[in-house]
């Protein structure tokens, strides 16, 4: 899935990524995203923003490419009676020339940019475009489930605290961790919590879920996946950007990889993966061109588990002054190490 270097590919071909995010409290959470997405290695990096935040973000980095163009209650005229439709527009005329989005890191809970960017949702949706849902905007999908219920190009990446809270509105009992922990065996305690993750992910039409914790558990609602990958033990805030934003650039490979951008080798695959046992032929069997369910799984546990070894790489050098900066610098380390370049990538010249 991961499109090997080649000199004929012009820029953007490797991905296009726009982190929507970042507000007057929050301008770390866009930037650690959208900074994952880039060193991963996508080509065009993206942050859409509120005015507030702009100059900010674009001060920690050059490489980014930041729009001022988020509405908030402080840049519309009158909070109260909005067209968020119409305020949605300058984003909206942006997406078709993306591969994928991450909503939701530093995005605030302003009303008007909450509005906005549910019409956002609903159209990248109308065009088929992946997006991954985390912090403020999983708020939107608590609010209002029926905006990504039965989409299968999207991710949700909750933590604990969010997914009690999406549990909770979607009316699925979750053990708590006490109930886990009591649990006799790891088998057991990793098969409950995996319940409650594919119980959810089913409740919402198969969307994708990264439950994150001690060990991530990823579900369609047909298929789970443990991603274990020895982690850090600093739990410094901002590292969920870090998965985020690798998990933009892994949809933005994925879409290259079902779009033909290169010849992988493999043979074409009529049959659609469905069932769990499909998806499992699909991941142990190499020459066969995979379907997008066995992708986007293996997607997101490409992204938590790089998360996650960047957390360890950097809590060996730093220890508890580990901060969410410090993941940044070991994502390409970590693909190197976890992934590592594809066959027929022309990485030296
Ligand atoms: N540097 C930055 O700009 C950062 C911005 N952030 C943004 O801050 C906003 C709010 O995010 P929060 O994550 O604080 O969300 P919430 O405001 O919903 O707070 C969640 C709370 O739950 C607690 N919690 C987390 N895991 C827990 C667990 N396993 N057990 C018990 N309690 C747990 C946390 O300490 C936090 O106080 C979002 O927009 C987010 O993107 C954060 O991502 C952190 C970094
Ligand atoms: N106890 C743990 N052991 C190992 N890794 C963990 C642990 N808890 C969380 N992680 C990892 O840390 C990363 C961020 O998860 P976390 O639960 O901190 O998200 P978050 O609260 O949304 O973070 P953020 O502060 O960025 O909003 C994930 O990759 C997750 O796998
Ligand atoms: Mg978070």
């Amino acid at each position: 899935m991961v499109p090997p270097m080649l000199e004929k590919f012009h820029k953007g071909q490797h991905g296009r990524v726009a982190v929507i995010g970042g507000c007057a409290d929050y301008t770390g959470a866009p930037y650690f995203s959208a900074m994952a997405s880039a060193k991963l290695g996508c080509d065009m990096s993206h942050v859409f923003c509120e005015r507030s935040a702009a100059q900010v973000v674009k001060t920690y980095s050059p490489n980014l490419m930041v729009h001022p163009i988020l509405p908030s209650s402080d840049s519309v005229k009158d909070p109260k009676s909005i067209n968020a439709s119409e305020l949605a527009g300058p984003i909206i005329g942006m997406l078709s020339r993306l591969h994928a989005l991450v909503i939701g890191p530093g995005l605030g809970r302003d009303g008007v940019t909450l509005q906005v960017v549910a019409e956002v949702i609903k159209e990248a949706r109308k065009q088929s475009i992946p997006f991954v849902l985390d912090a403020d905007g999983l708020l939107i999908v608590t609010q209002d489930p029926e905006l990504v219920k039965g989409y299968k190009e999207c991710i949700l990446t909750p933590n604990v605290v969010e997914f009690g809270r999406l549990a909770k509105a979607l009316g699925i009992q979750v053990s708590s961790q006490a109930q886990a922990e009591s649990k006799t065996s790891e088998d057991e305690k990793i098969s409950k919590e995996s319940a409650a993750c594919e119980q959810l992910s089913k409740a919402l039409g198969g969307v994708t879920i990264i439950q994150k914790g001690p060990h991530d558990v990823i579900s369609n609602g047909v298929t789970s996946l443990i991603s274990n990958v020895q982690g850090g033990l600093k739990r410094s805030g901002g590292q969920g950007d870090t998965l985020t934003g690798s998990l933009g650039t892994m949809l933005a490979w994925r879409a290259a990889y079902h779009d033909k951008l290169w010849d992988s080798g493999e043979k074409d695959n009529s049959h659609d993966a469905q069932s769990k046992e499909d998806v499992q032929v699909e991941l142990e069997s190499e020459g066969k061109r995979m379907s997008p369910a066995t992708t986007l799984l293996l997607a997101a546990w490409a992204g938590s588990s790089i998360t996650r070894e960047c957390s360890r790489r950097a809590f060996e050098k730093k220890g508890r002054s580990l901060q969410a900066s410090d993941l940044t610098e070991e994502v390409h380390p970590s693909f190197l190490s976890l992934i590592g370049e594809p066959e027929g990538s022309s990485t030296h010249l």
